[in-house]
């Protein structure tokens, strides 16, 4: 089932929870819907599914209009991140529900529906525990069982609000691949929504960024971690560093350091070269060898969690005016660089990766929104 969503808008009293969202979901796509809390992301899922009525705007399946299909044929799954299971109904009588409740005419013999329940539980990797109640299984489990629920109407879409946000976070990521992989079997068209930007990026073909009722951006996994649109994406959609740098004569400079070079013929209408915000990830800063180019720093901490260190530096010359004075590293373990995070020693780093926007304090938020800015990025592509 492909979904379209044209010019979609809500407001609730004079607060505007969507504007103008437009957004063509494919079949048999797995899309995750991303944002902060309040960017409009579970009102945008709700007018999918025909719980809330856009003010303005169509929602189509399949190329039809939806605004005069009632909710129970509109063929949809769905779980919340509360898993409302009926506590004095079986497992299975839980999963059979959506089956047993249709009429007469419509519904299977009950040795159908006892065989398609089983059948989904064990889709489910819970067979056997047909005749369990809720309060005998974990979190996990649980919803897992939500799910068969909602698969078995045989829906044309599944929507997930926060599936798993109610569970500890081991337990997540193995819902995640678990859900990935019911994907791949069942094929039906899936939005998901989620603040957890890892959760997303884990397991969805394609990303919807909401920021403030608006698609801050929309891409593949790798495009939005990649090539964020804007300095609110690369923001959300992970830690940054951000260091005021200069761009000029393809190379993007900080003080008298060159740290990366830029081809001027990307995008170049959009940005002018000057002053410039670098925006680098604590995993994405690796020391320099001799001969690189990068920016010089003195360690001011180190710190060790499990499986990654986290250092704190800060610039080691003052020669050029930082919003932000330390910037933060982050290694694996086991990498070859982090004997030489010493405390006070001074290190050059090189940025493996970034990207660049114009200052913000100089594009408001808004402008950023709806005119993406970013320039580019180099990895390895280091000047020096
Ligand atoms: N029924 C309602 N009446 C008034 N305001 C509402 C209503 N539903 C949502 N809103 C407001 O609309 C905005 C978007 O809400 P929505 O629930 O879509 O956000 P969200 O991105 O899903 O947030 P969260 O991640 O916190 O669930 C919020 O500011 C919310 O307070």
């Amino acid at each position: 089932m492909e979904i379209q969503l044209s010019g979609i808008s809500k407001q609730f009293g004079q607060f505007k929870a969507l504007n103008n969202v437009g957004l063509n979901i494919q079949s048999g796509e797995l899309l995750a819907l991303l944002g902060p809390s309040g960017s409009g992301k579970t009102t945008l899922l709700r007018i999918i599914a025909g719980l809330e009525n856009a003010d303005i705007g169509s929602v189509y399946f399949d190329g039809v209009d939806m605004a005069n299909t009632p909710l129970r044929e509109r063929q949809i799954g769905f779980v919340f991140q509360h898993y409302a299971l009926f506590k004095h109904m079986t497992l299975r009588e839980n999963v059979s529900f959506g089956l047993r409740v249709k009429t007469r005419a419509f519904r299977r013999p009950a040795a159908a529906i006892r065989a398609r329940a089983d059948e989904l539980l064990k889709l489910v990797q819970l067979g056997g525990l047909e005749d369990r109640y809720p309060h005998q299984l974990s979190g996990g489990q649980r919803q897992r069982v939500a799910l068969a629920r909602a698969l078995a109407i045989d829906p044309k879409v599944l929507l997930l609000d926060e599936p798993f946000g109610a569970l500890d976070a081991k337990v997540r990521k193995e819902l995640r691949q678990w859900l990935r992989d019911l994907h791949q079997q069942t094929g039906v068209t899936t939005v998901f929504v989620t603040h957890d930007q890892e959760e997303a990026l884990e397991l969805a073909d394609r990303v919807v960024i909401m920021q403030k009722g608006e698609i801050a951006q929309l891409g593949s996994v790798d495009q939005v971690y990649e090539q964020p649109a804007s300095p609110l994406v690369f923001d959300f959609l992970g830690d940054s560093n951000i260091i005021a740098a200069q761009w000029r004569g393809d190379v993007v400079h900080v003080g008298d350091s060159a740290i990366g070079a830029y081809p001027s013929t990307a995008n170049t209408a959009v940005l002018d070269e000057g002053a410039v915000d670098v925006y680098v990830r604590p995993s994405d800063l690796r020391i320099a060898d001799a001969e690189q180019a990068g920016i010089d720093v003195v360690v001011n901490s180190i710190q060790r969690t499990g499986p990654i260190v986290r250092a704190e530096v800060s610039f080691a010359h003052s020669t050029f005016a930082q919003s932000h004075s330390t910037l933060r590293v982050e290694l694996p373990h086991l990498h070859h660089d982090v004997p030489r995070f010493q405390t006070g020693a001074t290190l050059r780093l090189r940025l493996m990766q970034f990207s660049v926007f114009a200052p913000q304090t100089i594009t408001p938020v808004r402008e950023q929104l709806s005119a993406p800015i970013l320039i580019g990025r180099e990895r390895e592509r280091l000047a020096g």
